[in-house]
């Protein structure tokens, strides 16, 4: 009776436990499900959006063919299958840095969704890191000796999960970076360690320009005007190359070549100190050397507001200055074989040239922060889809662009020549 009775008790206890594995299972699924409706809502939502501006588009001055359509619904395609709607996938932080990323980068957000898995998390992680970097390079508040040891002992907090700042940044987009980095690092210590090496090695190489430069107060030279952009830019092209080639994606030779990633990264940042002029001046950030400006002023801040003809004369010097790169971003570009890498390198690369021929010779610099319009920008994030379709929209930007060259001045001379010499590279 007593064996009976035990038999049943034990079966009864199996029962139980049965019952409370399948409870817990079925709490598990229903958590799951919610996560992925809760994802595939927002991704819907998306893609909705995105399709009505399309259908908007359609109706615009913008001759939208069914085919331009058809490749920015491609694009689209690609930013959907990052919200990663298998809920397996679901991680807390991941999602953070891909919603952080939308809100602090103005221009990287869509190239870096569009990128082949295979690299995407660590390029996304790669531009989180280096923002924090910049934020504290950035902020204004911070005395000197801090900002300094800040910098220098970043490349050794990338990993640390319990790094947080509570008040670094001059935006509140950057100080809620700071506040919630743990996310982030805890993203980075998931990834290879080929590719941590590289995010750490390129984060101390800037950490240590940025301080050297923070240290000799202004750029004089044209030559330091290019060190420093190689630091805070440069760098960035060859980090972003060693990454494409760890992934075995792109070929190594393109290692030999470093110079040319060098060129890419210049590029884009020397773009970014000719447009953001009147802003920098304002917060009392100066990257415009001596050595170009002595020519025209002793002082290039006093132009503020006031578009003279040295200050005219001076910004298409520095437009040109900048343009000597653009041969080489061609050349790069030229190297690369996978699609998705390309259109991540070359669609900033279209944006920056557009952004140029826009700036040159135009007084607002001087007194606002000239953009693209948005129409412009869709234009090219639409049809920069290859190398042939890229040239075509060098071709266009370069045409438009010798239309306003019409003064005989030596710089005007000096950009024809090398306009001609872009235009003749496809
Ligand atoms: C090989 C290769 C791809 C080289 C390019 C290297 C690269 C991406 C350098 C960063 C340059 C730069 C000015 C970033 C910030 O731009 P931003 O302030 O306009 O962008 P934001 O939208 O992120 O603020």
């Amino acid at each position: 009776m007593n064996t009976e009775l035990e038999t049943l008790r034990v079966s009864l206890e199996q029962e139980k436990q049965k019952r409370i594995k399948l409870e817990t299972d079925l709490e598990e699924a229903n958590q799951k499900l919610k996560i992925s409706t809760e994802l595939i809502q927002e991704a819907l939502s998306k893609y909705e959006k995105v399709y009505r501006k399309l259908i908007s588009l359609e109706n615009t001055e913008l001759d939208y063919s069914e085919k331009n359509l058809n490749e920015e619904l491609e694009l689209v395609n690609g930013v959907l299958e990052t919200l990663k709607i298998n809920p397996n996938n679901f991680d807390e932080s991941l999602e953070y840095c891909y919603k952080k990323l939308e809100k602090v980068s103005r221009s990287f957000t869509v190239v870096i969704n569009q990128l082949n898995p295979v690299i995407r998390d660590e390029i996304c992680i790669f531009y989180l890191v280096l923002r924090a970097l910049d934020t504290i390079e950035d902020d204004p508040n911070l005395d000197l000796d801090n900002k300094l040891k800040l910098l220098k002992n970043f490349h050794n907090n990338i990993g640390n999960e319990f790094y947080e700042h509570d008040n670094i940044g001059d935006e509140p987009d950057y100080i809620e970076l700071m506040r919630n980095y743990r996310h982030v690092a805890k993203i980075f210590n998931k990834l290879d360690s080929k590719y941590q090496e590289i995010i750490r090695d390129i984060t101390k190489k800037m950490a240590d320009g940025m301080c050297e430069f923070i240290e000799a107060k202004g750029i004089k030279k044209i030559q330091e005007y290019d060190l420093y952009c190689h630091y805070v830019a440069g760098l960035v092209g060859i980090g972003l190359t060693q990454i494409f080639v760890a992934s075995e994606i792109e070929e190594k030779a393109i290692l030999n070549e470093l110079n040319l990633a060098n060129s890419m990264g210049l590029f884009l940042q020397k773009t970014n100190i000719i447009r953001d002029y009147a802003e920098d001046v304002e917060k009392k950030r100066y990257f415009w050397p001596e050595e170009i400006c002595s020519e025209f002023t002793t002082n290039y801040i006093e132009f503020l507001g006031k578009p003279c003809d040295n200050a005219m004369r001076l910004l298409n010097t520095m437009v040109n200055d900048a343009l000597r790169h653009f041969n080489e971003c061609i050349n790069y570009l030229k190297s690369l074989n996978e699609i998705s890498v390309f259109k991540f390198c070359s669609i900033p690369q279209v944006m920056a040239l557009a952004t140029l021929e826009l700036v040159f010779n135009n007084e607002l610099v001087f007194s606002s922060n000239v953009k693209l319009e948005k129409s412009e920008s869709l234009k090219i994030f639409s049809n920069c889809l290859n190398y042939e379709r890229f040239g075509e929209l060098i071709k266009d930007i370069v045409q438009k662009w010798k239309l306003k060259l019409t003064k005989s001045d030596r710089i005007f001379d000096q950009t024809k020549e090398l306009l001609e010499q872009i235009f003749n590279n496809f």
